[in-house]
């Protein structure tokens, strides 16, 4: 409560006054929120305020009146509390609405301040956050108002917590009184002080939900009993429509889920494919407890076991999509393979004095095992092809020793699945089942098996230099010029090379691209196995190709070791050829030459090859007699040539193990091939090594 003092009182009256005057416009609780603000606030502060608020030069005598009533008075504010002999307030009894402008209302307006003690007057100025509601009309006359008027202050006025006038237009669009609805019709927010009614704007009827504006609701009284029953089916009706989808809404876990018997939505059809792929899942679950995936890495020393669980997510959450539970298992095997499998390993089949280093005795405590057992090998590296020769070999030697025996059939493709002890460097041991690829093409295994053979896959360079330096220590060949370009040198072929070459060509001939039995035709094979090195011959087109006809396999490269012994022979036969014939323009007769082609041939027992020309190089490279440089390992052979397509004019000479045969230069085109395989003649060495089978393996090195 606000007690106004004697000043305040005359400050309320004066300015009520000059509203009615129309010098200032404000209404009555306008008025009086600003003297309240007044009275409590220090003459300097008032005089400011009310210079603001109401117009210095306006109202001078005025503002200076007040504060000379507030000097007068002790210039003691209005106090809280209760009375204590001044004048009070009570806030006035209007019949008008003041509204700021409206000059009628305000001059018809009955305000009056009481005497203390005749009347109290009070403003509440307790208003709180709530709108407060000043009846637009009372019909209580001049001086019989009720005492219970509220205060407001300026800044609640201006806030919107007060509704002057309900239906009075506001612009506020409910930013500072509460909003009511938006019209219908023009989309008008109507707010707090506009109210319910006519629309300001477009006069469409504007109500809220809910409403009972203008005693609406219950309004019509039904004139009948038949319109009251009538009213009361519509009401409803509408009752019914307004909550239906409420009350119809069943959530029947029971059939939707559970009950696929019972489920009245679904087909004879679909109940049964949906119990067939229930049992499926629920097979697949029960088999996936039973199934463990181990991953192991062995780089990085770990055995984690991995649950299956995203198969089964997808296994479950898919039971109602179709499909088997094969594949939908493999559909999500597709989308998120296990990280943890080592993909392709490559396994390598050590031997003594590889690249892995010496062997240890003890294959628990080796890095690099070499004394692996049966179905033992070591993992290299952490990928591979699954036709890469290191799988060949490796399924090779395992295929092999399963028949604990020679083979003297061509070699058996492996079997698709194998078990397999791994050992990795660090000394890990594991087992892994694995599949391989079948080879479309049977390959051909040069050597037989023989238990506890080791052969080597890769050796290093280390290897490579040595077997060249024994080469060139060991060598006591003999060099013959058998005709012009045609020099034979006698065991050139170190023992260590000889078993190298062996080792080589085995590896690369049960890989892809390697031997195979090839034929001019449907009915005639060769008398031989063969495998291309660098390019491919066909015998059906007798031409050069990127791929072979028989299984599209790209031919394998020449090893280096290869190349470097051809060249080393070509010098070797430069030199000798220099010597035997001084005369001659030595690299007329045997041209510079970089082999990009090696044919290798292997005959059996009964292998031979018919009279011919080596004529499928490039016309260059015949014409300017790039040699043919063959190299001849394991059985002998009788080996005739001419210089006519006629076997009864040619000569024979025997090549042996070791033995290089060059024909070059003028000699290019000669006629030559193998009459006879001499059986039993390999060197007992070579077959201890190598366990080369019986037979005879030949390269030739050409340049295209
Ligand atoms: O085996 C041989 O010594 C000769 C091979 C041959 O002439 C050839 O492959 O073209
Ligand atoms: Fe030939």
């Amino acid at each position: 409560m606000i007690i106004l003092s004697g000043a305040g009182t005359w400050l309320q009256k004066s300015l009520l006054d000059e509203c009615r005057n129309g010098t200032i416009q404000f209404d009555a609780d306008v008025v009086n929120s600003l003297v309240s603000y007044c009275e409590r606030a220090p003459p300097s502060d008032a005089k400011e305020y009310l210079s603001n608020m109401i117009g210095e030069r306006n109202c001078e005598d005025i503002i200076a009146g007040y504060l000379q009533r507030r000097e007068a008075q002790g210039d003691r504010g209005v106090e809280d509390g209760p009375h204590n002999g001044m004048q009070i307030y009570v806030k006035p009894q209007t019949n008008e609405v003041w509204s700021a402008g409206s000059k009628r209302n305000m001059r018809n307006s009955q305000t009056r301040v009481l005497d203390s003690s005749s009347d109290s007057s009070v403003i509440d100025a307790s208003i709180g956050g709530e709108t407060t509601e000043i009846p637009p009309k009372s019909k209580s006359g001049p001086g019989k108002g009720k005492k219970t008027g509220k205060g407001i202050s300026l800044a609640e006025a201006t806030e919107g917590k007060i509704i002057m006038a309900r239906g009075a237009p506001c612009q506020c669009q409910a930013t500072r009184h509460k909003l009511v609805t938006n019209c219908l019709s023009c989309g008008r927010i109507v707010c707090a002080q506009e109210g319910e009614g006519p629309c300001n704007f477009c006069g469409a009827l504007v109500l809220k939900e809910g409403s009972t504006y203008a005693g609406l609701e219950g309004s019509i009284v039904p004139r009948s009993d038949s319109e009251a029953a009538a009213q009361a089916f519509k009401d409803r009706l509408v009752e019914y429509g307004r909550t239906s989808s409420q009350r119809t809404t069943v959530i029947d876990d029971q059939s939707d889920y559970f009950q696929v018997d019972e489920n009245a939505w679904l087909s004879e059809e679909e109940k049964r494919a949906i119990l067939k792929r229930q049992e499926e899942a629920q097979l697949a679950e029960e088999a996936r407890k039973k199934k463990v995936v181990v991953s192991i890495d062995l780089l990085g020393r770990k055995v984690v076991m991995a649950n299956d669980t995203e198969n089964d997510v997808c296994i479950n959450t898919s039971i109602l999509d179709g499909g088997t539970v094969a594949e939908r298992s493999t559909a999500a095997a597709r989308i998120k393979p296990n990280p943890y499998i080592l993909e392709n390993p490559v396994f390598v089949i050590p031997q003594q004095h590889n690249e892995f280093g010496p062997a240890s005795k003890s294959r628990r405590s080796a890095r690099g095992p070499s004394n692996l057992h049966r179905n033992e090998a070591f993992i290299k590296t952490g990928r591979v092809q699954h036709d890469d020769p290191f799988v060949y070999v490796l399924n090779t030697n395992m295929a092999e020793r399963d028949n604990e025996g020679m083979i003297n059939t061509a070699w058996k493709t492996p079997k698709t699945k194998e078990r397999l002890n791994l050992f990795s460097n660090e000394d890990t041991e594991c087992m892994l089942d694995f599949e391989v690829k079948e080879s479309e093409a049977s390959a051909f295994d040069i050597c037989a098996p023989q238990q506890g053979k080791k052969f080597s896959l890769s050796p290093s360079l280390l290897a490579e230099k040595q077997a060249q330096r024994s080469q060139r220590i060991e060598t006591s060949s003999a060099t013959s010029i058998l005709m012009p370009g045609v020099v034979l040198l006698k065991r050139w072929l170190s023992k260590d090379i000889q078993v190298e070459i062996v080792e080589r060509c085995r590896y690369l001939g049960i890989g892809p691209g390697g031997f195979y039995q090839p034929s001019y035709g449907a009915e005639s094979k060769m008398h031989l196995y063969m495998m291309c090195l660098g390019m491919q011959w066909e015998p059906t087109t007798k031409s050069y190709e990127k791929k072979r006809s028989v299984d599209d396999a790209s031919p394998p490269g020449i090893p280096p070791l290869f190349e470097s012994l051809v060249a080393q022979c070509l010098r070797d036969v430069r030199h000798a050829y220099a010597v035997e014939d001084s005369c001659s323009n030595i690299l007329e007769t045997i041209p510079e030459m970089h082999p990009n082609i090696c044919l290798v041939n292997f005959y059996e027992r009964s292998g031979k090859l018919g009279l011919h020309q080596d004529r499928d190089e490039s016309l260059e490279s015949r014409q300017q007699g790039i040699p043919v440089v063959s190299f001849s390992i394991g059985d002998s052979a009788e080996f005739i040539y001419g210089i006519e397509r006629d076997v009864d004019l040619a000569d024979t000479v025997i090549l042996e193990s070791g033995d290089v045969l060059i024909f070059g230069g003028p000699s290019r085109m000669i006629y030559h091939g193998i009459l006879s395989i001499l059986p039993q003649t390999a060197p007992s060495w070579l077959i201890e090594r190598t366990n080369l089978r019986p037979g005879r393996l030949n390269l030739t090195f050409r340049q295209f």
